[in-house]
């Protein structure tokens, strides 16, 4: 099958996502493909991880529809969660707890009862096979990510919602956790991730869509993206020399510093 006639794993459609008078999302819609890396830019409160959290069923939408493989989320909650992997902003375990039994637990959680040679197959492709006895307050910030995307994806979901993966790693981290994320793809996977980064946008993103107060401004591949707004007078008045997707980005959201 050609690659743009895959059929969408996660569609979000008109979400709208209110706290009070403040409306976080409004009327979002895009889809993400199987088998590809989708990125959602946008500027500090643009609405991301409120997108994110309506996906995930952690908030109820007040308007539009999220559905994974054609079913709606709220009609199948658990579903969702046998699906889908999230990998928070900030993920925090137990200090106390070892990294070998916070992956027992949260396997368990999702039903799955790994004995210790598995346990210890997925902490070694991760990077963690000798940290297996070490308390979780013991971890580097790097080796935190990789054991939160191993809890994240233990139940071999076909569909990923990273919220800012990479933010705070090193750069030898990062690319740890790009060779994993496009490993998921490679298997078949969807990954649906946030980034403030234009270089990792342009890096792992098949496609991104760039949100500004809540709404889509524009989307399709980083090339086709700057292709189509290089002439765009608002790019230029940013751009330092050929323009980039950071050009893009800043041109079409503005310099204005968010909250
Ligand atoms: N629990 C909440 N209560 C009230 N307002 C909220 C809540 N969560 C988010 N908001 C507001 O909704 C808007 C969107 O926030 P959101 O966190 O979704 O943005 P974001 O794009 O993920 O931002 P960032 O890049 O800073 O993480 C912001 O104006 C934010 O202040």
């Amino acid at each position: 099958m050609p690659e743009d006639c895959r059929p969408p794993s996660l569609t979000v459609d008109g979400l709208v996502v209110r706290f009070g008078s403040r409306v976080a999302v409004s009327g979002l819609s895009f889809s993400v493909r199987r088998g590809e890396i989708f990125g959602l830019l946008g500027p500090n409160g643009a609405g991301k991880t409120s997108t994110l959290s309506a996906i995930e069923g952690l908030l109820t939408p007040d308007g539009g529809r999220v559905t994974i493989d054609g079913v709606d989320v709220r009609e199948a909650p658990l579903s969702v969660r046998a699906r889908v992997g999230v990998l928070l902003q900030a993920s925090s375990f137990q200090p106390e707890l070892t990294i070998a039994q916070i992956v027992r637990l949260f396997a368990g959680l999702h039903g799955l009862r790994l004995d210790r040679g598995q346990i210890r197959a997925r902490l070694r492709e991760a990077g963690l096979e000798r940290e297996a006895g070490k308390p979780f307050r013991k971890l580097s910030g790097g080796q935190q990510r990789r054991l939160a995307l191993l809890v994240a994806t233990a139940h071999e979901p076909p569909i990923l919602l990273l919220d800012e993966p990479t933010t705070g790693l090193d750069p030898q981290s990062r690319r740890q956790l790009w060779d994993r994320i496009e490993a998921r793809r490679a298997d078949g996977g969807s990954v649906l991730l946030t980034t403030h980064s234009m270089e990792e946008a342009q890096a792992v993103c098949d496609r991104v869509a760039i949100v500004d107060l809540g709404a889509l401004v524009a989307a399709g591949t980083p090339e086709e993206l700057v292709g189509s707004h290089r002439d765009d007078p608002r790019v230029r008045a940013v751009a330092h020399g050929e323009v980039t997707l950071e050009d893009v980005f800043i041109g079409l959201t503005g310099r204005m510093i968010r909250d």
